[in-house]
């Protein structure tokens, strides 16, 4: 475990780990979509033994059987298993405990990867089990992607319930078979991954920036400049600033940058994302933390996402999707060529 002194919790890479703990166990996973399809084929090929849990009918099916896993139901990959790892998305893991709580034995665990219906009590499990939680800190593609190629993807791990005394162990050993203990694995709780979660897509991730990206699009199209000078600038650019960001932090973008560029930023930043904005954020998070938001989403898929598909057909009928969809498609030969290196490269790595 790293140094406690360096970070306020604890930080576990691989040589903290254990594979013991799952070496002799059957992992279910249901769900074979963003995160599913990762933990699944990453376990797997970690030697793990997987069985994947997919309704009758599943659109996943295919997939999953093509990438050489065993598939089950969701009922009968819960009886056979030791861990079972809910990935089908949050509004349906309700329904799917009820399926499968009779086949979650002692001893068994329940795991997840995001905190949502546990800390929101849209869940709550039965004793005799361990709950635990591996969440990856990125989206599932990338998760599958780092993993085959030799990295690692950050992630956290937090223990609800420990019936065994193994919890955590185990939940490490995962996280290290699906590739995150190479990268490093956080320890928290349901509550902060749960609420930190939200309001960082909410705020910032998904939302804040694509709202930032759209403001910044109407503005420049709306005061007569081309569309396709616009996208580049709010939002093709942007992957650009943020990878520097991501790689050396805010100090090393700042130095990447023009110096026209950095003391525009640091002076007029803060005046478009002014103090209203923290203020607006304050909100966001207060309902995510007092559970207002949490009752909104689950009564908005009651009445079958009324308002999420108003706002996803807008999403997708606005100008800028049209714009990019044209300017990406001029620009596929650059990922063709590189698609085209990386093959080269693995046949040379091969020969
Ligand atoms: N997306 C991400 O990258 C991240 C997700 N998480 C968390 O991981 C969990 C899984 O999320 P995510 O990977 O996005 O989920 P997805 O939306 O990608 O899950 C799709 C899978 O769930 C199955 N599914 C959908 N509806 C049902 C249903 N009614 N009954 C049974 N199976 C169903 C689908 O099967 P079918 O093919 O049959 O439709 C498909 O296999 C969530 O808790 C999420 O918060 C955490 C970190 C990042
Ligand atoms: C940022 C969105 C996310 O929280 C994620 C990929 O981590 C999600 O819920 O998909
Ligand atoms: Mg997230
Ligand atoms: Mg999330």
């Amino acid at each position: 475990m790293t140094d406690d002194t360096e970070f306020t919790q604890p930080v576990y890479h691989e040589e903290d780990t254990n594979a013991e703990y799952i070496a002799d166990k059957t992992v279910a996973v249901l769900g074979y979509g963003s995160q599913g399809h990762a933990h699944a084929q990453n376990l797997h090929e970690s030697g793990v033994d997987v069985v994947v849990g997919l309704r009758e009918g599943s659109a996943s099916r295919s997939a999953a059987e093509d990438d050489g896993l065993r598939v089950a139901t969701p009922v009968e990959a819960a009886a056979e298993a030791d861990v079972v790892s809910i990935l089908v998305p949050d509004t349906v893991q309700p329904a799917v405990y009820d399926q499968i709580e009779d086949e979650l034995e002692a001893g068994d665990t329940l795991q997840f990867a995001h905190g949502f219906n546990i800390h929101y009590g849209q869940i709550e499990p039965k004793g005799g089990i361990d709950v635990t939680m591996v969440a990856p800190k990125s989206p599932g593609h990338l998760v599958r992607r780092n993993y085959e190629a030799g990295e690692g993807t950050p992630g956290l791990v937090a223990v609800y319930q420990d019936e065994t005394g193994d919890a955590k162990g185990e939940a490490l050993a995962y996280a290290s078979a699906i590739g995150c203990a190479r990268a490093g694995v956080i320890e928290t709780t349901f509550r902060e991954e749960t609420e930190t979660d939200l309001f960082g897509e909410q705020a910032v991730l998904c939302g804040g920036a694509t709202a930032l990206v759209k403001q910044g699009y109407e503005v420049l199209v709306d005061a007569g400049y081309s569309p396709e000078m616009a996208y580049f600038e709010v939002l093709n650019e942007l992957k650009l600033i943020v990878d520097l960001m991501y790689e050396g932090g805010l100090t090393e973008m700042w130095d990447s940058v023009s110096d026209t560029a950095e003391y525009g930023g640091l002076t007029q930043g803060p005046v478009v994302v002014d103090e209203t904005a923290r203020e607006n954020m304050e909100e966001v998070l207060e309902q995510v933390q007092n559970g207002e938001f949490a009752q909104e989403w689950i009564t908005e898929n009651q009445a079958n996402r009324p308002k999420y598909k108003q706002l996803r057909a807008r999403e997708e009928n606005h100008d800028i999707e049209e714009v990019g969809e044209r300017l990406r498609e001029l620009f596929a030969w650059a990922e063709e060529e590189s698609e085209d290196e990386e093959e080269v490269a693995e046949v040379s790595a091969d020969d």
